[in-house]
């Protein structure tokens, strides 16, 4: 396993307005690892990850991509290094699922249009590691919110990129679809040398599944490190704004919010 960082930030400030969402983030992401963000609503996670994906400016510092800064990165090599998925999507035409994960070839086609057998060979085993291989000939717009999420991370595997960017991946996602979808995006990690950064408001779905956290806390503040370190109930309820308790059941670390 390569011991280079995939990813590394240096100060990287972010603002929305004059509202500070993160000051001076210093951070480094090894391949290998899977990295959950938590934090409250507005707390600049889906802010942070569009910024990392080169989709949005920061208001200083600097980031680096496999130890070149982000800003100078080609678009085509850009998109073989970092996928991203958004929290949320438009299907405007009447594409059919297989051309949806196709589109996530492109980068590799450099000066030809068409994708080759082997783009499709990929894109039916993304579709298939998903458990949507049978809805590939359905127009994307007739599919359930869930069926269209599991397309969606089709999608971004087939990218195939080293870095994997994901905005909430467990929406829409039934209960065994959370934790094989989850389990299946860490397996990637370990398995093929990637990295995962993935925004998760689950904290017991991102503690089973995660390797390390990064805990976006209030007035820009952050705390990163191994999930065991980080992922304490009393950082979680400093960062979440609500009192959080932990227990150990069996094998898995749970966290249970107060309800009173
Ligand atoms: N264009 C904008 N102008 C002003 N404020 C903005 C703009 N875009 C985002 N914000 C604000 O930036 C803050 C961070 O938003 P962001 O979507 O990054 O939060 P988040 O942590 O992902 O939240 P959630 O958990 O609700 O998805 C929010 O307060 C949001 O209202």
């Amino acid at each position: 396993m390569s011991s280079q960082a995939l990813l590394k930030t240096q100060a990287l400030t972010l603002k929305a307005g004059e509202k500070l969402l993160l000051a001076d983030l210093d951070w480094q992401v090894l391949a290998g690892e899977c990295w959950c963000v938590i934090g409250r609503n507005g707390a600049g996670k889906s802010s942070l990850l569009r910024c990392l994906a080169r989709l949005r400016d920061s208001q200083g510092g600097c980031i680096q991509l496999n130890g070149k800064d982000l800003p100078s990165w080609g678009i085509e090599a850009l998109a073989r290094e970092r996928s991203f998925l958004s929290q949320s999507r438009v299907d405007a035409f009447a594409y059919r699922v297989i051309e949806t994960v196709l589109s996530a070839r492109h980068p590799y086609h450099d000066t030809h249009y068409w994708e080759s057998t082997q783009d499709h060979a990929i894109a039916i085993q993304a579709l298939r590691l998903l458990d949507v291989e049978e809805l590939a000939q359905r127009d994307v717009r007739s599919l359930s919110g869930g069926e269209r999420q599991r397309v969606a991370i089709a999608a971004l595997l087939a990218q195939d990129a080293r870095l994997m960017l994901l905005d909430e991946p467990a929406n829409a996602l039934d209960l065994s679809h959370q934790v094989s979808v989850m389990r299946l995006l860490a397996d990637e990690c370990v398995g093929k040398n990637k990295a995962v950064i993935m925004v998760s408001h689950d904290l017991n779905l991102s503690y089973g599944i995660a390797t390390h956290a990064l805990l976006m806390m209030p007035g820009g503040e952050y705390l990163s490190g191994a999930k065991e370190q980080v992922m304490t109930a009393q950082n979680l309820s400093l960062c979440l704004g609500h009192p959080i308790e932990s227990f150990v059941h069996g094998e898995q670390t749970l966290f249970l919010p107060s309800v009173k």
